[in-house]
């Protein structure tokens, strides 16, 4: 009776999980080139009070999502990513009419709202929401994704194609499809080394060393992403502290460069670590 109310208890949560992460993501500060309560990293178009007005448009979604799940629990995983897509781009839309048309969580809405949706799946099916099983049903729902829309084209036209045929980056749908491997393999064995604002900011740091985040070769080419994975990585052997975090942000800023993708792995991670 204990487990079954734990896992009850844990399957309601994962929504507010994902809403908590998005607030948390954005108040921590400083975030190198990101948006956060300091400034707006490396951006012109958004601050924080956009990134406010964006999650409370969002964050209604994640119960729809985990509801959508529930629901299509009995019906194959192949078939899951097509009744979820409408919804994410209805909760896309609703981001970008209360932005203003400003991008400020596409990438989140993908990675958490899959999240969502797997956590319903589970309940569907009466079986525990645990991180693991959350990773393999995203996998599952995403499985054939990254051939489908980045390799087998016979021409790479978006962005995100040129960089799949140019560097083999697969972005976001490569991260889901694979379970969220980056979360799972840089930073949840490391998450209780550390507590509060320094283990968020830890984990920000081994995703930016390890991420080959997409929205930093757009901004910086290859070169960009090599620097802040390379500068990531020397804080994390060398130490670091609050002043090193803003000279990183700085020098982001100096080069346009935003760790986007790593800044929605770390809301991942949240919602991960917090079952
Ligand atoms: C797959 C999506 C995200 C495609 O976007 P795009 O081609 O721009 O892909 P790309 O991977 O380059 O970047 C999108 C965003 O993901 C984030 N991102 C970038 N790199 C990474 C990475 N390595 N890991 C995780 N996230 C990343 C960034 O925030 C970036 O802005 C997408 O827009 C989409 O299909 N949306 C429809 C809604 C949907 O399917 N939702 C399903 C769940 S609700
Ligand atoms: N705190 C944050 N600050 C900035 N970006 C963030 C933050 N958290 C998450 N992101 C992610 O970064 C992405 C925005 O990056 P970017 O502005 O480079 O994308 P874009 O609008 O598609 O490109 P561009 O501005 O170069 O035209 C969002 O999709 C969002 O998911």
């Amino acid at each position: 009776m204990a487990g079954l109310l734990a896992t009850k208890s844990a399957i309601a949560d994962v929504p507010e999980l994902a809403a908590q992460a998005l607030r948390l993501e954005l108040d921590l500060t400083p975030k190198p080139g990101l948006v956060d309560r300091a400034n707006n990293g490396s951006h012109q178009d958004m601050d924080h009070a956009l990134f406010l007005k964006s999650i409370a448009a969002i964050a209604p979604w994640f119960r729809v999502f985990a509801e959508a799940g529930k629901a299509h629990a009995q019906k194959p995983a192949s078939e899951q990513l097509r009744l979820l897509r409408p919804m994410g781009m209805a909760c896309e839309q609703a981001m970008f009419t209360a932005t203003g048309g400003v991008n400020t969580h596409k990438g989140g809405i993908f990675s958490l709202g899959l999240l969502c949706f797997a956590a319903g799946r589970l309940q569907g099916q009466g079986r525990m929401v645990s991180a693991d099983a959350l990773c393999q049903q995203v996998s599952e729902i995403c499985c054939g994704l990254v051939a489908r829309e980045l390799a087998d084209r016979p021409q790479a036209i978006t962005a995100g194609e040129k960089q799949f045929r140019q560097y083999g980056l697969t972005g976001a749908r490569g991260e889901a499809e694979q379970g969220f491997i980056t979360v799972r393999r840089a930073v949840l064995p490391y998450w209780h080394q550390e507590h509060g604002e320094r283990r968020l900011h830890n984990a920000l740091l081994r995703l930016m060393a390890a991420n080959r985040d997409s929205n930093l070769v757009s901004r910086g080419g290859i070169e960009g992403l090599h620097y802040v994975q390379d500068y990531a990585a020397r804080l994390l052997v060398t130490g670091w502290d609050s002043d090193a975090l803003r000279e990183m942000d700085k020098a982001l800023m100096a080069r346009r460069l935003s760790p986007g993708g790593s800044a929605d792995l770390l809301a991942v991670a949240w919602v991960l670590a917090g079952l």
